[in-house]
């Protein structure tokens, strides 16, 4: 659509105006340069009815609400406070790793798993003990993304296209009685754990582990009351979830398109860490093309290809072009990730534009460099991702460990012929995953799984 209608146009979609940006240049002239008035949300009536009162701090309107738990959320992931979770980033990649070696084609649940005890740990202070609750707890944030996903699409529900259907009672709206139960289920859930953290911050606080809600029960500057927080909270650890595991299914169908890219990674990780110990946060500065292959994979296959809509809140002029006060504004990630004059050769991964002089997105220093900064596969402006600073960590480390332990190949049938991987068969929606596919997947020897195995036993 960008080739043709051009890097920005209008679509009027029952009676809303869309606007379509498909540079990197005018989305960030519009949502960043102008957040002011670019950093609104659209309203959805069946997300406002699920998450109870718009509270989803993703979808929620630009308001008090949302400034308050911004600044909350900026708080609790700055750079600095991000590493405090590398231990248990680093912890949870190893179990990732030796759990795919023992049953690659569970791959989905364990990255949905890392991404779930990470993110508990951080949110809640809560760590899994059992297998049960690590199951438990991973199928239940999923199912609750899922969901999300399923109501917030375009086009599920007509109550977003007839707004006055809010008024039908709701005995008589089948569509309130679902969002109901919906609101049940998510509501019960995520108080359910400020509920838990409370009562163990109260029992005994000396042992109370760092986190987000530790941090809001000892300070009162946030200026949240519990049920926000409850809110603020549930969208941190739903964001964390189910983003970084898509990010990380990409990984793996990359590898099996690209045996050549593993290789190189293989190399790197083998002449910067070797083989008698494991990579860890530590070895990052030292491993370029780690970082680049993470941020390659996010180019190439978005987490979030047509990013959230922004919404415009008074009338706008870019260029010459009129843009009407309530536009709901795309930032197309999938067009910006293929601007050929920043991304020359767009369709074929290749982490070297982030490595080799004389391409347009290479950057020096490489021990800094390249980085997930501002990038654009996080959205843009007032509204970028807040947790980039914990998602690059948990790509950068189980990328590392994974290429440092295991060699990833497509499938091998039993007429000794390659499975295909398809290029791209995604699911739908905003945040999109590769549909299911087979690859095979070998330690690169027993010692290096051993190694892992061993510092896994002693932590
Ligand atoms: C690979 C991983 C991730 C990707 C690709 C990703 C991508 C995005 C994108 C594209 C947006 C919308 C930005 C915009 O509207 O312009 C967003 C918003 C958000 N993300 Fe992430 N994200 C990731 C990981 C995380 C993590 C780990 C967290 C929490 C720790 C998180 C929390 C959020 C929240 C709370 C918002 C809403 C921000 C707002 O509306 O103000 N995300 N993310």
């Amino acid at each position: 659509m960008a080739e043709h209608y051009g890097p920005i146009f209008k679509l009027n979609i029952f009676g809303d105006t869309h606007v379509i940006i498909s540079t990197q240049k005018i989305a960030e002239d519009l949502m960043a340069r102008r957040g002011a008035i670019y950093s609104d949300r659209g309203h959805l009536n069946m997300v406002h009815l699920v998450t109870g009162s718009g509270d989803l701090l993703a979808s929620s309107s630009e308001g008090d609400y949302w400034r308050r738990g911004r600044r909350f959320s900026a708080a609790m992931l700055t750079p600095a406070k991000a590493a405090q979770w590398e231990p248990f980033q680093e912890q949870a990649a190893k179990r990732m790793v030796i759990d795919m070696v023992k049953s690659p084609s569970r791959y989905v649940y364990w990255f949905d798993r890392y991404a779930t005890t990470v993110s508990l740990r951080e949110c809640y202070g809560k760590i899994l003990t059992t297998a049960e609750e690590e199951e438990h707890h991973t199928h239940k944030i999923a199912e609750r993304m899922h969901n999300i996903e399923r109501i917030a699409t375009p086009g599920g529900y007509l109550v977003e296209l007839i707004p006055a259907m809010m008024y039908i009672p709701e005995c008589l709206a089948p569509f309130k009685q679902e969002a109901k139960a919906l609101h049940l289920i998510e509501s019960t859930y995520f108080r359910q754990l400020v509920q838990e953290a409370r009562s163990k911050y109260e029992q005994n606080v000396q042992e109370t582990p760092a986190s987000f809600i530790r941090c809001f029960f000892e300070d009162p500057k946030w200026e949240l009351t519990e049920p926000e927080v409850t809110y603020v909270l549930g969208t941190l650890y739903g964001g964390g979830s189910g983003t970084t595991a898509n990010a990380m299914q990409s990984f793996i169908l990359t590898m099996c398109h690209y045996p050549d890219w593993q290789a190189k990674l293989q190399k790197e990780l083998d002449e910067v860490v070797g083989s008698s110990r494991i990579p860890s946060f530590e070895d990052i500065s030292r491993l370029p093309l780690v970082r680049a292959v993470a941020k390659e994979v996010l180019r190439w296959r978005p987490v979030v290809p047509g990013n959230l809509p922004h919404r415009l809140t008074q009338d706008d002029e870019y260029e010459g072009y009129y843009i009407p006060k309530g536009a709901i504004v795309h930032g197309n990630q999938w067009a910006i990730h293929r601007e050929e004059e920043l991304y020359p050769d767009s369709e074929n991964f290749n982490p070297s534009r982030f490595l080799e002089k004389g391409y347009p997105t290479y950057k020096e220093p490489l021990d800094t460099n390249p980085n997930i900064k501002r990038f654009s596969a996080f959205g843009f402006g007032r509204r970028i991702c807040p947790g980039l600073e914990t998602a690059d960590r948990s790509l950068y480390i189980q990328i590392a460990l994974l290429a440092w332990s295991c060699h990833i190949t497509k499938k091998i049938d039993a007429f000794g012929k390659e499975i295909p991987v398809p290029w791209y068969d995604y699911t739908e929606g905003s945040n999109v995953m590769p549909k299911k596919f087979e690859f095979d997947l070998k330690p690169r020897s027993q010692e290096r799984m051993e190694l892992i195995r061993a510092s896994l036993t002693k932590s």
